[in-house]
């Protein structure tokens, strides 16, 4: 076992993520069952009483890999020498709004943040932006971190990416496992792409194996609304799925995948999308670096789906340009 922690920043962590997410991070799941972490816990002044009764929780717990807990209100004591930062801490939306709607509310959070992260934390930080509208928040935070290689900031697509496996796998009556190289495209909002002409099922194309209909009526539109269905039916937006993905996907940027996962990353105009803005992507990881998977098809309808959710994001980017966020 190694024996110096990795310093793991969660923010919005007595939120209702970060109740699911700190449990699994303290008993390995992030970074492995050979590497201690110290967490560090970020959260705004009035939720701090709350935040205590969770460490006490995870005091109870004794995880032999957490090593310790620092709580605080203040992003650059919390942020000293991070390694990972989760940033999870935003409002979350009610029924009836759109992400985007989050942006002037949630997007100065991101501000301080990037611009603490710049200065205080470790050469080799990443940084998983999961609080909403997630996408442009990362562009925020990068814009406000200039001495920390855009790269190192990402956004949460594994959570789509989770449900089209999701979906896919009960329409075919087959393991999530059979399903390989499925990705999401675009913004984490309704008019995100979840591609099945490059995505196999036990070897073969999916997209032969199903209904263009079911594609286009069911898979996509259920796949990119199934956020706002999760808000109508539990009253709150999803938790412990949101904290699943969100492991997910810095397990494997950390510590490596043999698999075409979903990311959202700063563009670099692959496939057209444009520069600028942090779209999802399928992506490969290689010793802690994610890449972009050259060399795919993509039919006029995919094309088409990609270009529009990247307008959207150009949209926001603008929108955060305007408010001075960027
Ligand atoms: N990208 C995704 O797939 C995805 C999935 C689910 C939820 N989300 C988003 O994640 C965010 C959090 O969701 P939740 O359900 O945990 O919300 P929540 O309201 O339960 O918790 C958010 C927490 O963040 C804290 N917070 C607010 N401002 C902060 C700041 N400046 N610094 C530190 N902490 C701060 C709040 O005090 C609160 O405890 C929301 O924006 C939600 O929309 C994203
Ligand atoms: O839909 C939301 O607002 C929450 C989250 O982004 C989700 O996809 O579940």
């Amino acid at each position: 076992m190694s024996t110096t922690p990795v310093k793991v920043a969660v923010t919005g962590a007595a939120g209702q993520i970060g109740y699911s997410l700190l449990f699994r991070i303290a008993s390995g799941a992030l970074l492995g069952p050979d590497t201690p972490v110290e967490l560090r816990l970020l959260e705004v002044t009035p939720a701090l009483p709350a935040l205590e009764g969770v460490v006490m929780e995870l005091d109870d717990c004794a995880f032999p890999l957490l090593s310790s807990v620092v709580t605080g209100d203040n992003p650059e004591q919390i942020f000293d020498g991070a390694n990972v930062a989760l940033l999870v801490g935003a409002m979350p939306r009610k029924d009836g709004m759109d992400r985007a709607d989050l942006l002037s509310a949630n997007g100065k959070i991101f501000t301080g943040q990037g611009a603490a992260l710049n200065k205080v934390a470790a050469d080799d930080i990443k940084v998983l932006v999961t609080g909403n509208p997630a996408n442009t928040n990362a562009l925020i935070a990068l814009s406000n971190a200039p001495d920390i290689p855009k790269e190192r900031f990402n956004a949460l697509t594994r959570l789509d990416h989770n449900r089209a496996k999701g979906q896919l796998a009960k329409k075919l009556e087959v393991s999530v496992d059979a399903i390989k190289d499925l990705a999401i495209w675009g913004n984490h909002d309704d008019s995100m792409y979840p591609d099945l002409y490059n995505t196999k099922v036990d070897g073969k194309v999916a997209a032969d194996l199903v209904d263009e209909a079911w594609i286009k009526d069911e898979f996509i539109p259920t796949v990119a609304k199934r956020g706002g269905a999760i808000i109508k039916a539990r009253g709150a937006s999803s938790a412990a799925s949101a904290a699943a993905a969100t492991i997910d996907h810095m397990h494997d940027w950390y510590v490596g995948t043999d698999e075409i996962v979903s990311m959202s990353v700063p563009s670099d105009g692959s496939y057209g999308v444009p520069e600028g803005i942090v779209s999802s992507f399928p992506c490969r990881v290689k010793n802690g670096q994610w890449e972009i998977v050259q060399g795919l098809e993509l039919n006029d309808f995919s094309k088409e789906r990609i270009m529009a959710s990247a307008k959207r994001l150009e949209d926001e980017r603008d929108q955060v340009k305007q408010l001075g966020l960027i």
